[in-house]
């Protein structure tokens, strides 16, 4: 058994400092294939194309994906993710190239339009739902990160900007309490003042690592410079003067916070589709699932039955897109044949409804 750790290079006090903890030590015993070439336990900061950029600890290297675990990865349709922790080797002429990646304890994916998988982040602890006071402000657009965030069995925090000027911002964050499962942490900040620090305090603890999510102009690169801030003073400004939070991020990557949590940082995220099936969804609205279970019917759709426990507890906006959510979750797994019928059946039930209000006006 401790061969295996023997053949991995790792630097666990630096690691550490990068978010590397035991859990994650434990796998590195349960690998079944021993690395051919001087091997070291690494952590992906970023990733371009084909190139990554991989941390030790102490500094960064280059290095590439072998073919191989590409082929891997490809197969089971997904891909290496900043944050994920791998095994590199380095061959004769000083090249690292990635063979392993250790099974992340919580990824986060998204599909693109065209069904493909898209990674955003792995092994995270904490997600920032980074949501503007201004027009960026859309409650149900919250709602369905939050739920993704749960259903990935990360913890999801609410951080809305620019509250420093928008008048309304208390009214706002009274009504997501209203919306969100009770216990989501919603923030109301401003992003430029240092006093965010302390509010995040709480998941910025040593060997955490967090993603900030959220559309482009929502604050998550001010939000990063501001966590970023104490280190930046620290070394030396070296980062301070590049502008990071008046460009526009463009790739995904992880930095060291002062007080030793990572951030990810990553690119506006215009619409982010459910990767995650039914049980997915239901995981991440446990209130509706919890109340589901006093319903009168067991298969109960909380649409018009009668007895239903959700319908009377949950607001119907809530409820309206939770059941968006679970249609677009089902169409995901359909063939083109079901998914006509499945579209076919809803605009029957929404006709249905409309007849419905229709006749309760008396027309
Ligand atoms: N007043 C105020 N302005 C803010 C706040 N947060 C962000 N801003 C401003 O909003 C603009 C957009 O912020 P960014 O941090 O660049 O937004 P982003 O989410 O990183 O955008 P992308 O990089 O495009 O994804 C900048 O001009 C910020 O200065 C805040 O809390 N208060
Ligand atoms: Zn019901």
């Amino acid at each position: 058994m401790t061969d295996t750790m023997l053949e991995v290079a790792f630097d666990y006090p630096q690691l550490q400092s990068i978010g590397l903890n035991q859990t994650v030590v434990n796998q590195l015993y349960t690998l079944d294939e021993q690395p051919a070439l001087p091997a070291a336990l690494l952590r992906v900061t970023e990733i371009q194309r084909d190139c990554l950029t991989l941390h030790d600890g102490h500094e960064e290297h280059n290095a590439r994906v072998l073919p191989r675990l590409a082929e891997a990865l490809h197969a089971r349709a997904t891909a290496l993710a900043v944050g994920d922790w791998v095994i590199a080797e380095t061959n004769a002429l000083g090249e690292r190239w990635v063979c392993q990646q250790l099974p992340p304890a919580t990824h986060l994916a998204r599909r693109a339009n065209d069904g493909r998988r898209q990674p955003l982040a792995s092994n995270v602890d904490t997600a920032l739902l980074v949501m503007g006071l201004d027009m960026d402000f859309n409650p149900r657009r919250l709602e369905r990160y939050v739920a993704f965030t749960r259903a990935a069995g990360v913890t999801a925090v609410v951080v809305l900007t620019k509250a420093d000027i928008s008048p309304d911002a208390q009214d706002k964050q009274t009504l997501l309490q209203t919306r969100l499962p009770a216990d989501t942490p919603i923030l109301a900040i401003n992003g430029l003042d240092a006093a965010t620090r302390q509010m995040l305090a709480p998941w910025l603890g040593a060997g955490q690592t967090l993603v900030v999510l959220g559309s482009s102009g929502a604050g998550k690169s001010t939000l990063t410079n501001t966590l970023s801030e104490a280190e930046m003073q620290a070394t030396g400004g070296v980062r301070k003067g590049d502008g990071r939070g008046r460009h526009t991020t463009t790739a995904r990557s992880l930095h060291r916070l002062p007080g030793s949590a990572c951030i990810i940082d990553t690119p506006g995220l215009r619409t982010w589709r459910p990767d995650t099936d039914e049980a997915g969804i239901n995981a991440g609205f446990d209130d509706i699932e919890q109340l589901a279970a006093h319903c009168h019917f067991r298969d109960c759709q909380h649409q018009d039955e009668p007895g239903c426990a959700v319908r009377d507890a949950v607001s119907p906006d809530r409820l309206h897109n939770y059941h968006k959510l679970i249609r677009e979750a089902r169409r995901g797994q359909q063939t083109a044949l079901e998914r006509k019928a499945e579209t076919a059946r809803w605009k029957a039930i929404g006709k249905a409804g409309a007849a419905r209000s229709r006749e309760k006006r008396g027309g």
